[in-house]
């Protein structure tokens, strides 16, 4: 049997073959293929057993494995990939223990992001969402989901999405792009939020038609938009054609979760304050939690999203590193892993089908992305771990070794001796 790529002596192969989203005890249900080898055929893959079925197999290129960890690709559900300028200078609000909506609504926080953005030129924008893909990819990341958000007017929005686009055919990572144009209030309609979301929704038939988004989204929180107005924007990007997504009970449990469940959201994210009706009614529906406990994590909060009840209850959950300026700088999902097993006491199982098949689920790939199976895109990562338990364990720095977006090697750690 011929192949273009071969990759055995695997020591541990996580397929992660079930349909997604997988939900529940399930979750903690995985196949882990001891000794296995997988071939690759014009990018997708053609063949996974054992290294010694292998030995029939001539490929243009072998890797040796060597005993490690192989899994697909990772897949980053939840990011602000593009915005201007940085926040550095809010850290020590933040130390200082200044709420996270106390320094939005004294025009830091996303408003400071969205001055950046409005300023930054297209090509500055595109620059900056590159640099930060090619470092999600170097952390075994395949696939990303990349937001607006930082415009909160048309032009801006607009000038994000395209950007994304941009980035979809200049970059070899997969890219899911959503509209969350209302990402928060902008000072010009402070008094006005209303007309602002019509602004904000006006723009969906031409996002739409240019074919610039797949996903609308919408931050429902205190100071931002209410349950109200959240399900009235939701409902009409529904009518449009689009998956809709939430930022729900990031800050205050305002029932953005059950709202999520209500509209038939593909994902409600965040969700960590969400209430016992909340979890309940997410575990009844086909929403998926996207919890982003690095947010918590880095905005010094005591209290992370009930993860454990939602899987208990029957939930799918997927995980993300909420990638964005204010409220959690990081592109490296390996540790949003380690801080759900230590703070959301998920089990290395469920971690796994978190980062993969569950957050493809959840932007709408889960045929594609988050899985190894025969027939599939050949996005698989080798890490330099012994096996999957390795990796809540190990925390906080890159175990990515060979990165093959493809079927073909687009990053490999560079020895230092
Ligand atoms: O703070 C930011 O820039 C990103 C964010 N939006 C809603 N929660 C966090
Ligand atoms: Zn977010």
């Amino acid at each position: 049997m011929q192949a273009d790529l071969l990759i055995t002596n695997i020591g541990q192969l996580l397929p992660m073959n079930k349909q997604g989203p997988v939900k529940g005890k399930e979750m903690n249900e995985l196949e882990v293929i001891e000794g296995a080898a997988v071939s690759i055929k014009q990018g997708k893959i053609d063949w996974i057993g054992s290294v010694g079925e292998a030995s029939v197999i001539e490929a243009d290129q072998t890797i040796d494995a060597k005993g490690k960890l192989v899994t697909p690709g990772l897949v980053e559900a939840h990011t602000h990939l593009v915005f201007g300028g940085s926040r550095e200078k809010e850290m020590a609000l933040k130390q200082r223990g200044v709420p996270y909506l106390e320094i939005l609504k004294q025009g830091g926080g996303i408003l400071a992001t969205v001055h950046a953005t409005r300023e930054a030129s297209y090509e500055k924008l595109l620059q900056k969402a590159l640099f930060h893909l090619d470092r999600m990819a170097m952390h075994g990341i395949t696939t990303v989901e990349a937001k607006s958000g930082y415009g909160l007017d048309a032009e801006t929005e607009l000038k994000q999405l395209k950007v994304v686009k941009a980035a979809m055919e200049k970059h070899p990572l997969d890219i899911v792009s959503t509209f969350l144009g209302a990402h928060a209030i902008p000072p010009e309609y402070k008094d006005d939020p209303e007309s602002f979301l019509t602004v904000m929704s006006d723009l969906f038939p031409q996002i739409k038609a240019e074919n610039l988004a797949e996903f609308v989204d919408i931050f429902t929180e205190t100071g931002v938009f209410t349950v109200d107005q959240s399900r009235r924007y939701l409902l009409k990007a529904k009518e449009y054609g689009f998956d809709v997504k939430i930022h729900a009970d990031e800050i205050d449990p305002l029932g953005g979760t059950q709202l999520a469940a209500e509209v038939g959201a593909i994902s409600g994210d965040h969700l960590a304050v969400a209430t016992d009706e909340g979890i309940k009614q997410l575990a009844a529906s086909e929403t998926i939690g996207v919890i982003l406990p690095g947010t918590s994590f880095y905005l010094g909060k005591d209290t992370y999203a009930p993860a454990r009840k939602m899987i208990d209850q029957g939930a799918a959950v997927a995980l993300s590193t909420d990638f964005n300026p204010g409220s959690s700088v990081t592109e490296n999902l390996q540790l949003i892993m380690s801080i759900a097993a230590l703070k959301l006491k998920l089990s290395p199982e469920e971690i796994w089908h978190a980062v993969t098949v569950n957050a493809a689920s959840a932007i709408g790939r889960g045929e594609e992305a988050g899985s190894i199976v025969e027939g599939r895109k050949a996005d698989v990562v080798i890490w330099d771990a012994p096996n999957y338990l390795y990796f809540p364990y190990h925390y906080g720095v890159n175990h990515a070794k060979t990165v093959i977006k493809n079927g073909a090697v687009l990053y490999e750690r560079q020895a230092v001796r």
